[in-house]
């Protein structure tokens, strides 16, 4: 056949990848950029830094003679690099978005408001065709034209550009009902091997971006081939391909963040200290009265921890849905326990537990991070040889918490995962400004603490889909057995749940829950202008939805998560386990929720009642997972009043809405670019992306983020990676969580509650929806808020935020009031 194809000669050796400086704008979706490599080892030449982390001479002189390209992130705002350009001979450069137009800026083109803003929507991009331009466009040698591309951005470059820059890709964008724009989506330098796209590759809804990735490394490669005098200026190094180390000096790859993927060799494991026994109680959901669905479990959490200082209950409360499983009962008490509920300022756990050695933790974060594996475990449930229900085999693997952590993690721990937030802006919109004169901000958020957890060595599962309970208790290893354990008093104090027939028990139980359920569910509606509510007026928050959707245009943020907080007296304090409990259930009743959870403290005198419909980030063991889900989401109305038709409509109209699909896309490229922190990178991925969900009375649109941990990773680092949660800040999170700090003020809300298990799974949801008592139990805080986007109507986002409130807020509203206040 006399092919001309040239076969690769096996024996010759791999073409080194090329050694690569990424510099990150501070944007959130840089690390997606990993996911263009095709091979993960070739990340180990990579070197990821903060656009000011060196001064440009140290950049110049210590990192650019090591690498054979540049690639320039997306990110807020504008980026002048056009002095460092001028200043020096660069290597390759591929620009995204902010680096596309930082790459035009330099030679001299205007970067302008966009004819149209685009956050996290595709368009078709044209590209002149590459063979028939030769090189001009051998940036999308082999793909189609035209392609779909996502966008994030509110600039792009001025058309006509300067001389020295020639543009290779276009779209056409709606501008008025009859006119389209063209806006140039990648340009190329006419000399120089400097390239942009105004698009993101890196986005999950983008196509071809790996083989954009591979030409950009063809041409790097071509360039460094062409046999360079040692003097010419074009090279930076002066030196030609050939001459040129193939491999990133470890001295230039540890100048990177942290943060970029890297891949460690395992640690040894630690040899486990302690032992989960389990006992199960097979199906004795449907035997035991005091646990049947018409009684339900609340009578036995009462009876448990009501004489408990502190207590936990994670009540996956929403029955039938797949989030709502197991629910976790537990108080933290038993043998090993501590709680550190103060923590804001000086962040020093109250328990003289040990540490791992080495120096002391100094942040919260850290502090767990060093606790918990002072408590690893072995990671397999051991069976409780004393009891004859035992049946070892029946626990589910799925059953994660296995004792450990329990507790809240405020949004203001941001402080110690993002750094500090600038000063000088100050809040234009909080609790200070509401027309109907509030408490202050400052007496509230010193009545709470920012981050409280406690531990428990024991706990009670529930498992709905089996009716069974499980009973775990930590013990030491191997210098206690069960029978020896102080721990083995959950036996006692459980030894109820074995005399489930018990009939004094079930008589006590019921009364109890008579009592609780006698109130009435109360159904008034949020009315802002209510006299003892303190909520952010119309007027005021859509001043800063304007706000908002200014610095969006600006090109500062892509979206932002404003929020605020409701505020109410409770006419009778809350006080004690028992009117926190009772409070709780009240919620509950109004919103069952999968992610709804009761945490108690009595001694700081905290209750948080959380009706959560979201999950943060789970990690089951080395399996990271992140849900985007409670964004899209649309009621789906009685049955009785819906037709299937009708209902089938809705979830199709949800499925196609442009402005939830960009709010869902946005987030989810943030959280892969989070994940990519600490996961494998190749192992990043979506399961499912903008899936329709439909549950009793919602139809709901949802994406799940997958990664598997690297290796040294714990629970405690992934969530230090990825809080606060991306789908409260918006996108860029770091910008849009220092503009947001000039707009509102948060606090507890808008963090994430949950477990860290001591075999290393946790669990978090995200605190919405979520009632805070404090002040000695004689104050209600709520947040509530949406992504504000250019697609945003502030109007409607001021109504979302009083909808939101009232799928708590009924359940609240006939308590609330002043001493004086008559009862109704
Ligand atoms: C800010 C809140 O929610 C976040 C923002 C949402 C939105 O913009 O629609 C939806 C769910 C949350 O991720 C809240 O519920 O208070
Ligand atoms: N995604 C980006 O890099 C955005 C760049 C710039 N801030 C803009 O909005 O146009």
């Amino acid at each position: 056949m006399g092919s001309s194809i040239p076969i690769p000669t096996p024996t010759l050796a791999r073409q080194a990848a090329p050694r690569v400086l990424i510099i990150d704008n501070y944007d959130s979706y840089t690390h997606n950029l990993f996911h263009l490599w095709r091979d993960e080892q070739d990340l180990a030449q990579v070197v990821l830094i903060r656009n000011d982390q060196y001064d440009w001479d140290h950049v110049r002189t210590r990192i650019l003679p090591h690498v054979d390209a540049v690639i320039i992130s997306p990110g807020p705002g504008r980026r002048d690099h056009g002095a460092v350009m001028g200043a020096m001979v660069l290597p390759p450069i591929f620009g995204v978005c902010l680096g596309h137009q930082a790459i035009a800026a330099a030679f001299g083109s205007e970067v302008k408001q966009a004819p149209a803003i685009f956050h996290g929507q595709v368009s078709l991009v044209h590209h002149a065709d590459a063979s028939a331009n030769n090189h001009t466009n051998a940036l999308f040698q082999g793909i189609p034209s035209p392609f779909r591309a996502v966008r994030y951005h509110s600039l792009s470059v001025h058309d006509p550009l300067p001389e020295s820059i020639i543009p290779i890709a276009w779209t056409h964008d709606a501008v008025s009902a009859t006119e389209t724009a063209r806006v140039v989506m990648a340009l190329r330098h006419r000399t120089l091997p400097l390239y942009g796209v105004q698009f993101h590759p890196e986005s999950v809804c983008t196509t071809a971006g790996r083989s954009m990735l591979d030409n950009f490394f063809q041409m790097v490669d071509d360039y460094w081939c062409q046999s360079v005098p040692t003097s010419t200026p074009s090279s930076p190094t002066g030196l030609a391909k050939t001459q040129r180390p193939s491999t990133l000096p470890i001295a230039v790859q540890e100048m990177g963040l942290k943060g970029k993927p890297g891949l460690a060799p395992p640690a040894a494991a630690p040899a486990p200290q302690f032992s989960v026994y389990c006992q199960a109680l097979p199906g004795i959901m449907s035997k035991a009265t005091f646990i049947s669905p018409d009684r339900d479990e609340s009578a036995l959490f009462r009876h448990l921890y009501s004489s408990s200082p502190a207590a936990f209950w994670l009540d996956s409360a929403r029955k039938g849905s797949p989030q709502s499983r197991f629910s976790y009962f537990g108080d933290f008490t038993g043998s090993g326990a501590c709680t550190m509920p103060k923590l804001s300022e000086n962040l020093r756990p109250r328990s003289s537990s040990s540490t791992n050695g080495g120096d002391p933790p100094t942040t919260f974060w850290q502090w767990l991070a060093h606790w918990l594996p002072d408590v690893e475990t072995s990671s397999v449930l051991q069976p409780w040889e004393t009891t004859e229900l035992d049946i070892a085999n029946s626990i589910p693997t799925a059953l994660a918490f296995r004792c450990g952590l329990v507790g809240i993690m405020g949004y203001d721990m941001k402080a110690e995962t993002m750094g500090a937030s600038p000063s000088g802006d100050q809040p234009t919109v909080s609790l200070d400004t509401p027309s109907n004169s509030p408490p202050s901000t400052t007496s509230l958020s010193t009545s709470w603490p920012d981050a409280t957890f406690g531990f428990t060595d024991r706990c009670v599962t529930l498992d709905h889909d089996t009716g069974s309970i499980y009973l775990l208790t930590l013990v030491r290893t191997p210098t206690h057995s069960p029978a020896q354990s102080p721990s083995l008093s959950i036996a006692d104090t459980i030894g109820l749940g074995l005399n489930y027939a018990d009939d004094d028990l079930d008589r006590r139980i019921s009364r109890t829950q008579i009592s609780s359920s006698s109130t009435k569910p109360p159904t008034a509606p949020l009315n802002s202008n209510d006299v003892h509510v303190y909520t952010t007026p119309r007027v005021d928050y859509v001043r800063a939805i304007e706000k908002s959707l200014d610095y969006i245009q600006r090109g500062e943020s892509y979206e932002l998560c404003l929020t605020t907080p409701l505020v109410a007296p409770l006419r009778q304090p809350i006080r004690g386990f028992t009117q926190a409990l009772d409070f709780y259930l009240r919620v509950r009743r109004h919103n069952p929720a999968p992610y709804a959870a009761f945490l108690y403290w009595a001694d700081i005198e905290l209750v948080i009642a959380s009706t959560s419909p979201e999950r943060f980030l789970a990690v089951s063991v080395s399996d990271l997972e992140a849900k985007v889900g409670e964004n899209g989401k649309v009621e789906r109305g009685p049955a009785e009043n819906t037709t299937d038709a009708h209902d089938q409509q809705l979830a199709v109209d949800l499925a196609h809405d442009v402005k939830e699909r960009a709010e869902n896309l946005m987030i989810v490229d943030l959280i892969r670019h989070d994940l990519f922190t600490d996961c494998v990178p190749s192992s990043v991925h979506v399961p499912h992306l903008m899936v329709i969900e439909s549950y009793q009375t919602v139809h709901q649109m949802v994406t799940t983020v997958r990664g598997q941990l690297r290796p040294q990773v714990g629970a405690v680092q992934c969530l230090t990676s990825c809080f606060p949660p991306g789908s409260m800040t918006g996108a860029p999170k770091h910008r849009s969580v220092e503009i947001l700090e000039t707009l509102e003020t948060r606090g507890l809300y808008s963090g994430c509650l949950g477990y860290f298990s001591v075999h290393g799974a946790m669990d978090m949801s995200v605190v919405i929806r979520t009632t805070i008592v404090g002040n000695q139990g004689s104050q209600v805080y709520l947040g509530a808020g949406g992504a504000i986007t250019v697609l945003s109507d502030p109007d409607r986002e001021y109504d979302e935020v009083l909808t939101k409130f009232s799928a708590v807020w009924p359940a609240i509203r006939d308590l609330v009031g002043t001493p004086n206040d008559t009862v109704a």
